[in-house]
């Protein structure tokens, strides 16, 4: 079986995706995946940098990812471009390792961690979708401390995606990452002990 793992940024997926390895599911992770598709020598990175100009580009030639985050979060058509070009292989890449997963072992929990997932109405994909929820408040909180970045910086970050209250509605599965960590993992157990795993 499978379940799509989404939330807003600095929500918790990741918080939450390993531990649900921890209890022995297997990751797909799509930010993982949309890292790997613009590697040095790929014609994604390349075509990337024809769009945003070589200044996107590291000395060593590797992706410029703080510059190019500046651009894209200040400007939606430039995201959009940007999306256009690398959701098609992170969609592949991720059909890939979860028809991989399932074949090694069938009864497995597959998590696939995508942060856009309902951005990119991907639901169809997954058996069940589980949203890791914090209020708004607290997401620029956490966002602001994990990445040193600035309010404004992390409003622009946040307003490039859905409303995390709208996820939550939408959601299969709720996990609520507001309090202690102890809090969640206790959710997560409960998740996995109703499922049989
Ligand atoms: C703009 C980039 C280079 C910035 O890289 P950076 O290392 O700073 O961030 P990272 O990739 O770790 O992403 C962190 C978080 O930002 C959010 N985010 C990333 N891309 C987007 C986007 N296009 N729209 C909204 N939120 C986004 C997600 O919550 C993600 O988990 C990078 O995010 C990127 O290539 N984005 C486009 C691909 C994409 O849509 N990825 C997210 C879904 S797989
Ligand atoms: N329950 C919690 N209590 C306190 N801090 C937490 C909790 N859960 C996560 N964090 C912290 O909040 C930050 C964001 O968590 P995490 O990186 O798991 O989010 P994410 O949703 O995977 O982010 P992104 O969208 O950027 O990939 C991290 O610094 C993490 O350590």
């Amino acid at each position: 079986m499978n379940i799509g793992l989404t939330g807003g940024i600095a929500s918790g997926k990741s918080t939450v995706a390993s531990i649900l390895v921890e209890r022995g599911a297997v990751l797909v992770d799509a930010d993982r995946i949309a890292r790997e598709v613009v590697l040095p020598g790929t014609e994604l990175l390349e075509q990337v940098a024809n769009r945003f100009g070589q200044a996107i580009l590291n000395p060593d030639g590797s992706l410029n990812r703080k510059k190019l985050g500046e651009i894209v979060f200040a400007d939606d058509a430039a995201r959009k471009d940007l999306e256009g070009l690398l959701h098609p292989q992170i969609r592949l890449g991720m059909k890939q390792r979860m028809q991989e997963a399932e074949d090694t072992d069938p009864g497995r929990l597959v998590v696939v961690d995508v942060p856009l997932l309902y951005e990119s109405g991907l639901q169809h994909m997954f058996e069940q979708v589980m949203v890791v929820y914090v209020p708004r408040s607290k997401q620029l909180e956490r966002l602001m401390a994990r990445d040193g970045i600035t309010a404004a910086q992390a409003e622009q970050r946040l307003n490039a995606q859905m409303d995390i209250e709208k996820k939550k509605e939408l959601a299969d599965i709720v996990i609520n990452n507001e309090g202690s960590l102890t809090d969640t993992i206790r959710q997560i157990d409960h998740f996995i002990e109703g499922k049989g795993l």
